[in-house]
């Protein structure tokens, strides 16, 4: 079955000069959740407007459901809903006025049943009447899908649709998005919140520097990357690690409590049993053990610093990189 969004060797040169993607393909499959995670100026915002027809492409070929965005752009956004990232909205509209006009403005016949349906499922009906002004922060939001859902297009796209949302309503969110696969309907989100892809997306690409590093089902790739962690509880807490274990690249912790050892559990060996007989022959003793998994968070983090090292190799400075990250990711 043919993609319903292929992008192919897609380039964005801004006027500034600044490449913000780079040769970039990518098929987005009928019916499913595919999460974009990127740091801020990755291109995630690039590529989406280039996909919904707001920005031009430099170089390559887009399509949805078969049509090109450039050369035959009203039948491609028509299938197309979009939730940008900023509230653009008609303050002084209200609630219902404003999604009746955006179905009308794709030339969908009025469908007074699909907007009671599409409005109450957003918690919208009550407010209906509402003017937007009225509406708190989060209600815009919500009213900014509706307004995209309007025309019932097969692909939405989600511009980071949970930034600064409280936690209610990013679950509510969440739980709109599921009940639209169940329709069907193929959704694309950017993000920064690692939780929210793994909460919810069934595949995830990363994205850093304007070029995707991989796309990937989200339990293969943390199934794949996915490191582990052996965590050793100390009878006698050391002040070092000792010389003997330093080939073992251990990590003390919880004030000398604990030795952690990272192991890619895919490898054939683990060096576990070693490591284990190593710290016998050097009269350690252990009170218990415990394993960890990788989150999708580490595997992203690693997988953008690795990306970052091999493309700045002078800004591999550890101390610079978790400064950044931690203004990244807060
Ligand atoms: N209109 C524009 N003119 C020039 N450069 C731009 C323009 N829009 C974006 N850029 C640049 O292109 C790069 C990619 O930006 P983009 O907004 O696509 O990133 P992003 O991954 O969506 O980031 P964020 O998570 O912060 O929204 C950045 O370096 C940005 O400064």
């Amino acid at each position: 079955m043919p993609s319903i969004v292929s992008i192919e060797q897609v380039r964005k040169t801004y006027a500034t000069g600044l490449t913000a993607l780079h040769a970039v393909d990518l098929r987005i499959e009928e019916g499913e959740i595919l999460a974009l995670l990127g740091p801020n100026g990755a291109g995630k915002t690039t590529l989406i407007s280039m996909t919904c027809g707001i920005s031009s492409i430099t170089s390559g070929r887009i399509t949805v459901g078969g049509h090109d965005v450039a050369r035959d752009f009203r039948a491609a956004r028509r299938m197309i809903g979009l939730v940008p990232q900023e509230l653009t909205i008609e303050i002084f509209e209200k609630v219902i006025d404003t999604v009746r006009f955006t179905r009308g403005l794709f030339g969908m016949p009025p469908d007074e049943d699909y907007i009671r349906r599409l409005l109450t499922r957003l918690s919208l009906w009550e407010k209906r009447d509402a003017r937007i002004r009225e509406l708190s922060g989060g209600m815009k939001r919500r009213v900014l899908i509706a307004k995209a859902l309007a025309h019932q297009p097969r692909v939405l796209f989600l511009d980071e649709p949970t930034a600064g949302v409280d936690v209610d309503l990013r679950r509510d969110m969440w739980e709109m998005i599921d009940e639209l696969r169940g329709d069907g309907t193929t959704v694309v989100l950017t993000t920064h919140y690692i939780e929210e892809a793994e909460a919810i997306a069934d595949r995830i690409g990363v994205i850093n520097r304007g070029r995707i590093l991989l796309v990937e089902e989200k339990e293969t790739l943390m199934r794949r990357m996915g490191r582990k962690q052996l965590t050793i509880e100390l009878a006698e807490p050391l002040g070092a690690v000792p010389a003997e274990l330093a080939s073992y690249n251990l990590e003390l912790g919880d004030e000398g409590r604990e030795l952690v050892y990272a192991y890619d559990k895919a490898a054939e060996r683990t060096g576990i049993a070693s490591l284990l007989a190593g710290l016998t022959a050097a009269g350690i003793r252990i009170s218990d053990l415990r394993t960890a998994q990788d989150t999708l968070e580490d595997i992203f983090v690693h997988l953008v610093r690795a990306e970052d090292r091999e493309a700045e190799p002078e800004a591999a400075d550890p101390e610079a990189r978790a400064a950044e990250q931690a203004e990244v990711y807060p």
